[in-house]
């Protein structure tokens, strides 16, 4: 975030998705104040809720609604499709067991990924592989969820078009060799209400602060429930107060990679908290920048949040757009960095630490 943003900016997209099979799009004056807001966005704050997507409440509601059924389910009903190494770190993980920088995080999740073919990435893919493990009942979840993902992943590749006019005039940046076969990742994450001591919630951290590893993040979160914080330039927590049918959408770590050229040494994200890029911070040669963000249900209500990840190909090698190498060539901030890092190895060594088991 390059900003002191009080709030986050609210883009409806309908006119890029209009036109977003026209190769022309940019010069559609509906499609160019989106890609401004865009634009705009991704500098001041990382951050944007996106309406006029498309995708129908009512299915956003019901995804939000099974999950939260699935929480409900007695623990050993819940452990039969337990999160493990072996099972490619897919499947469900207890409140506790997600740790963020080494604090355990107040959250139960099912975390889901593209399923990859044997051996198709080799050693750092083999760690990924493994079919999603989804609840048997009800019937319909894995059904209901599959159709989301696929609505998911189009609409992300949609936002991106217009983000890739942003930077560089052409809409396809993101496809191809890039993101034209892109990884995605899906968390479906449920956190307690805060228990009440001497009539006072105790704020438990539901997520710690972190950045997203991938481009782009679609979250459907509880419509009555204020509870994802974002990090502006002073360090002042921004909500992200819940707007009913929207998604909250955020740039991630291999953006800001695209962004910035690193250090030619450096074959991956360093994880010195100031040497952190997100995908979608290199891309951008550090113009876009991932947010630090964090989750406190302060309600006494259990929250439900459903996090949709597009990330590139789990094999590409991201470093700074050309263009934007060529617009700004000492970066952001005036000093050269050049950085470059494999998406699939960033994702392994963050889902390798992520787990206390
Ligand atoms: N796939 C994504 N982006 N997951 C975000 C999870 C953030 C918390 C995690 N423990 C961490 O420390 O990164
Ligand atoms: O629960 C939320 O609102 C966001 C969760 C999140 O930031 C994540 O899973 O990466
Ligand atoms: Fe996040």
């Amino acid at each position: 975030m390059a900003t002191d943003f009080k709030s986050l900016p609210v883009i409806d997209i309908s006119p890029l998705l209009l036109k977003c099979d026209d190769p022309d799009m940019a010069e559609d004056a509906g499609v160019a104040e989106v890609v401004r807001q865009l634009d705009r966005a991704c500098r001041d704050a990382g951050f944007f809720y996106v309406i006029g997507h498309g995708i129908s409440e009512d299915l956003i509601n019901r995804v939000r609604e099974i999950t939260r059924e699935f929480f409900k389910l007695p623990y050993e009903e819940k452990l039969k499709i337990k999160m493990t190494p072996a099972a490619g770190y897919r499947g469900y993980q207890r409140i506790g067991e997600n740790v963020t920088k080494g604090v355990p995080d107040i959250h139960e999740a099912i975390d889901c990924y593209k399923e990859l073919k044997q051996g198709e990435y080799g050693d750092t893919g083999k760690v990924m592989e493994g079919p999603n493990q989804w609840p048997e009942n009800p019937q319909e979840f894995k059904d209901l969820m599959e159709e989301y993902i696929k609505l998911c992943i189009d609409l992300s590749r949609k936002i991106l078009r217009g983000i890739s006019i942003a930077l560089c005039g052409s809409p396809y940046e993101f496809e191809g060799k890039m993101a034209g076969d892109p990884f995605w990742v899906m968390r479906l994450i449920g956190y307690p209400g805060a228990p009440f001591t001497n009539g006072k919630p105790e704020n438990d951290i539901g997520c710690g602060a972190h950045t997203d590893y991938g481009l782009l993040t679609l979250v459907n979160q509880d419509d009555d429930k204020t509870a994802l914080q974002v990090k502006n330039l002073s360090g002042d927590w921004i909500s992200a107060i819940p707007i009913p049918g929207s998604f909250v959408c955020n740039i991630g770590d291999m953006l800001k990679v695209l962004l910035f050229p690193l250090s030619p040494s450096l074959s991956r994200i360093a994880v010195d908290e100031n040497l952190v890029w997100n995908h979608m911070q290199i891309l951008s040669n550090g113009i876009y920048e991932s947010t630090l963000h964090r989750v406190i249900n302060s309600s006494p209500k259990y929250r439900v949040c459903v996090a949709f990840f597009y990330e590139t190909n789990f094999d590409a090698v991201v470093e700074p757009l050309d263009v934007c190498k060529q617009k700004y060539p000492a970066g952001r901030k005036g000093s050269q960095v050049f950085k470059r890092a494999v998406y699939g190895e960033h994702l392994v060594s963050k889902v390798q630490t992520n787990f206390a088991m």
